[in-house]
């Protein structure tokens, strides 16, 4: 969408119908870079084709990987198994998974890589996988704590174990599991604290780097061996994206509709399903919402929370301020600029002042993304219920996916789509 901005008006009748969210774009970019890293051909089923899944995929096709598109979502991935030093800089936009995994995945190739992204990738924090790194002897730097991380690699650790801070993203562990399994021998990967944030996207790192072939022991909670068994080309199915069916799941409350995204919420395994269970209290939402492990649903139900009969209080969402953006200062300033306080950032913790009287009244706003998709989307939900509400640069949902819009539009919500002057 090329549009500045889109103003959205509440649907007068529920929503209802069938649609499917796109393929998850946590798997996706897993597949795509465990199939880079596996000698032969991988078909890649049911993916996600959006701005994250495409820098991943052009970054390996530079580093000599061939990865083929036969259809809307299928990727077909063929490797010699060595992602090979590429001519110039890979440029991973704002994709998080992309960044933080192939950091860790070419410290184990052979010469120079530079992994690099756009002005908000640059102020994410890959500062302590960095330095995990370094522990182990690979020569890479990151000055500004945040990319462009320059790496010379020389295809091996020089040690067999290694302590990360998750603090920060979780990421950082999954990136040190898929490489190490690339190594010469067993490998520990051992957490500084005692648990870690969205614990749920280790589990789906580990469940696809054992469908290439990897062999993964878990003597503690906080630790990890991997086998140096490196990776099996093979042929994998990704299940749709949890997160966005969470705008889904929200746009049917909200409107009391009925709508089949195609897969029972207990279906998922990514950890933003567990958001479903919430969602599906609305609007009898609890006081207290812990978002540690269905982080990137937080927005989403943030906003349904407006409408819920009671106010809530989201604790343990702290790393929601090194997202795309910062997602609690964006969430806050979104609702206060529906209604000055209708949200209070305490610390790290937002609290929503809930009223379900904001539903049929104009109350115009132009709600700031700051670049992020899941502001976007989120206050989408806003203008189902609250007449005027536009969202500026909505084509930044194409980050993960990019039929939103149309996904909206054929449920039977009418959109105005305000052209750039
Ligand atoms: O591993 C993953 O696929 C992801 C982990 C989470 O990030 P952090 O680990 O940085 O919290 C999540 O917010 C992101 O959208 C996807
Ligand atoms: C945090 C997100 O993305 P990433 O970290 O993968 O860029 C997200 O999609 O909400």
């Amino acid at each position: 969408m090329t549009t500045d901005s889109v103003t959205i008006l509440p649907p007068a009748h529920a929503l209802t119908g069938k649609v499917s969210p796109p393929g998850s774009k946590s798997i996706t970019n897993r597949a795509l870079l465990l199939a880079g890293l596996a000698k032969g051909t991988s078909r890649l089923t049911g993916a996600l084709k959006s701005d994250d899944t495409r820098y991943m995929a052009e970054a390996l096709r530079q580093m000599g990987v061939t990865v083929e598109e036969p259809d809307a979502t299928t990727f077909v991935v063929t490797s010699s198994g060595e992602l090979k030093a590429p001519s110039a800089p890979l440029f991973l936009g704002n994709a998080g998974t992309a960044t933080r995994f192939l950091t860790a995945a070419l410290a184990l190739g052979q010469g120079r890589y530079v992994v690099d992204g756009d002005e908000h990738m640059r102020k994410r924090p890959i500062k302590p996988l960095v330095e995990a790194l370094q522990s182990l002897g690979v020569a890479i730097a990151a000055p500004s704590g945040c990319p462009p991380v320059a790496i010379d690699a020389k295809g091996a650790f020089k040690k067999n174990h290694v302590v990360i801070d998750a603090g920060l993203s979780s990421q950082y562990v999954s990136a040190l599991q898929m490489a190490a399994a690339c190594g010469s021998e067993p490998f520990t990967i051992e957490l500084a604290g005692a648990d870690i944030g969205a614990r749920g996207y280790i589990d789906l790192t580990l469940s696809a780097m054992r469908a290439f072939g990897a062999r993964v022991e878990q003597p503690t909670p906080s630790s990890w061996v991997i086998e140096p068994t490196g990776y099996t080309a093979t042929d994998f199915h990704i299940e749709p994206d949890a997160s966005a069916a969470t705008y889904l799941w929200g746009a049917e409350v909200l409107t009391k509709g009925q709508i089949d995204i195609g897969t029972a919420s207990a279906a998922f395994t990514q950890p933003d399903a567990k958001a479903y269970d919430v969602i599906a209290q609305f609007p009898n939402m609890p006081a207290v919402i812990d978002g540690s492990q269905m982080q990137d649903a937080i927005p989403t139900i943030a906003v349904l929370a407006a409408f819920n009969e009671t106010p809530v209080r989201f604790v343990g969402i702290e790393n929601l301020r090194v997202k795309e953006c910062d997602r609690i200062r964006a969430v806050s300033t979104g609702l206060n600029n529906i209604r000055e306080g209708l949200a209070k950032e305490e610390g790290d913790d937002l609290l929503v002042f809930s009223d379900p009287s904001l539903a049929g009244q104009s109350l115009p706003a132009s709600i700031d993304t700051f670049a992020d998709h899941r502001i976007a989307m989120s206050f989408a939900l806003a203008g189902l219920k609250i007449r005027d509400i536009t969202i500026l640069d909505p084509g930044c949902v194409a980050k993960t996916y990019p039929g939103y819009w149309d996904a909206l539009t054929s449920l039977g919500v009418d959109l105005v789509r305000n052209d750039p002057k």
